[in-house]
C-alpha cells in the first residue's frame, strides 16, 4: 500500500482483510441510456405532450454523460386518441408476443417488437439503463411510481429520492410483483423499468396540475441518475410501497352489465384505509356491498376508466417496507 493511499482505500482494504463482504455496498455501472415512454396509452395526454414537448426541447432533459431519449411508444393510439387501436400495449412484452411472427400482427403486437428491438431487447445486457414510462390515471392517486420489482436496489434509492424532492406533494410507490397480478409491460424491457402514474385527469384531457407533477418526477428520476453517475454514495434507505394483492371486480348482472357503482366514500380515497365492513359498492335500490376480508387494506386505481373493461373496480394492496443497501456508481 503506497504513501499516498487516501484513508478511505486503507480502510476498505482492512476491512476486506477481516473477512467483512464489502458487497453488502452495492456497486452499479453508470447509467448511460434512459428512455421516456409516452402514449402508451394514446388517451392519458400529459405523458403524450411531455414526451412531444422534449422531442422538440431535448436540452430540458438533457444530462452529461446519458442519451435521454423521448419516444412515443403507440404513434397510432395517440392520433386517434384512444388507450390503443387492437390491444393494450402494456400487457404485451412477453415473450411469446415479443417472439410471434406468423401472419398479420396485431398492430401493438408489432410495434411491441420494435420498441423492443429499438430498448431492448427484454432481460439482455444491450437493453436500455432506464425506462420512465408516463401514464395517467382518472383515479385520485397523485403521483405515483410503480415499481416491478422489491429487490432493484437502484430503483429503490430512486423512489426515496424523487419522493424527497417531492415533499411536502405526496409521491405513492406501488409494487405490481404479485404473480397473476403483474402484466407484461413496455417499460419492462429495460433493466431499470419504472411507470409514472398521475391522476386524477380524464381520458384526453390535460390538466396543467397534473402536467406539473408529472414533469417534476422525471425531472427528478433525471437528477438522481446525474448524482449517481458522478459517483454520489445513496446510503442504505427504505421506503413504504403499497403491495398489490389482487383486484376487485364490481357487481355484475348475468349479462355481465354492472349492477353497482364505487361507493361515495371510497371514490376519491385512493391509498386510504379499507376497513372490514366498509362499503365498497352501492346498487340504484341502495343496497350496499361491503368489505368484508378481515385486514385492512389499501385501495388504489379507484374507478380507473381504462379498468372497466378489465373487470377491475379497484386494486387492493397492503403496505410493506423495502429496504436498498447503499448503492454507487462504479465508473466514476
Ligand atoms: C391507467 C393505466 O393505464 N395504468 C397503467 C399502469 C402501469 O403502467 O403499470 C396500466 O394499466 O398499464
Ligand atoms: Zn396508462
Amino acid at each position: 500500500m503506497s504513501i499516498n493511499s487516501p484513508a478511505g482505500e486503507e480502510l476498505s482494504a482492512l476491512i476486506a482483510a477481516a473477512g467483512v463482504n464489502m458487497a453488502a455496498s452495492g456497486s452499479i455501472p453508470a447509467i448511460r441510456r434512459v428512455a421516456i415512454f409516452g402514449g402508451t396509452h394514446g388517451n392519458e395526454l400529459s405523458g403524450v405532450f411531455l414526451v412531444k414537448h422534449w422531442l422538440k426541447h431535448g436540452g430540458e432533459i438533457a444530462r452529461p454523460g446519458v442519451e435521454v431519449r423521448p419516444f412515443i411508444t403507440n404513434p397510432k393510439a395517440v392520433e386517434k386518441c384512444v388507450r390503443y387501436i387492437d390491444t393494450d400495449l402494456n400487457r404485451v412484452f412477453d415473450s411469446q408476443s415479443l417472439s410471434d411472427d406468423v401472419g398479420k400482427l396485431p398492430y401493438e403486437i408489432a410495434q411491441a417488437q420494435k420498441i423492443n428491438s429499438l430498448f431492448g431487447p427484454k432481460g439482455s445486457k444491450d437493453a436500455y439503463d432506464v425506462i420512465l414510462d408516463l401514464h395517467n390515471t382518472t383515479a385520485h392517486m397523485g403521483a405515483t411510481l410503480i415499481l416491478e420489482s422489491s429487490t432493484d436496489d437502484f430503483n429503490i434509492q430512486m423512489c426515496k429520492y424523487i419522493q424527497k424532492s417531492m415533499a411536502p406533494l405526496p409521491c405513492a410507490v406501488l409494487l405490481i410483483e404479485q404473480p397473476g397480478v403483474k402484466y407484461e409491460t413496455t417499460r419492462s424491457i429495460a433493466k431499470h423499468p419504472i411507470g409514472v402514474e398521475v391522476g386524477p385527469q380524464p381520458q384526453g384531457v390535460i390538466r396543467a396540475d397534473i402536467l406539473y407533477i408529472m414533469k417534476i418526477v422525471v425531472q427528478y428520476a433525471l437528477d438522481f441518475m446525474q448524482y449517481f453517475n458522478e459517483g454520489i454514495e445513496f446510503p442504505p434507505c427504505s421506503i413504504e410501497v403499497y403491495r398489490v394483492l389482487e383486484k376487485i371486480d364490481y357487481p355484475r348482472d348475468d349479462n355481465g352489465d354492472l349492477s353497482a357503482v364505487i361507493h361515495p366514500t371510497l371514490q376519491d380515497q385512493d391509498w386510504k384505509p379499507l376497513n372490514p365492513g366498509d362499503p365498497m359498492f352501492i346498487a340504484m335500490d341502495g343496497s350496499i356491498t361491503y368489505y368484508e376480508g378481515e385486514e385492512t387494506v389499501y385501495p388504489t386505481f379507484v374507478n380507473e376508466a381504462a379498468y372497466y373493461e378489465k373487470k377491475q373496480a379497484f386494486v387492493k394492496t397492503e403496505k410493506v417496507t423495502l429496504t436498498a443497501q447503499s448503492i454507487h456508481c462504479n465508473s466514476v
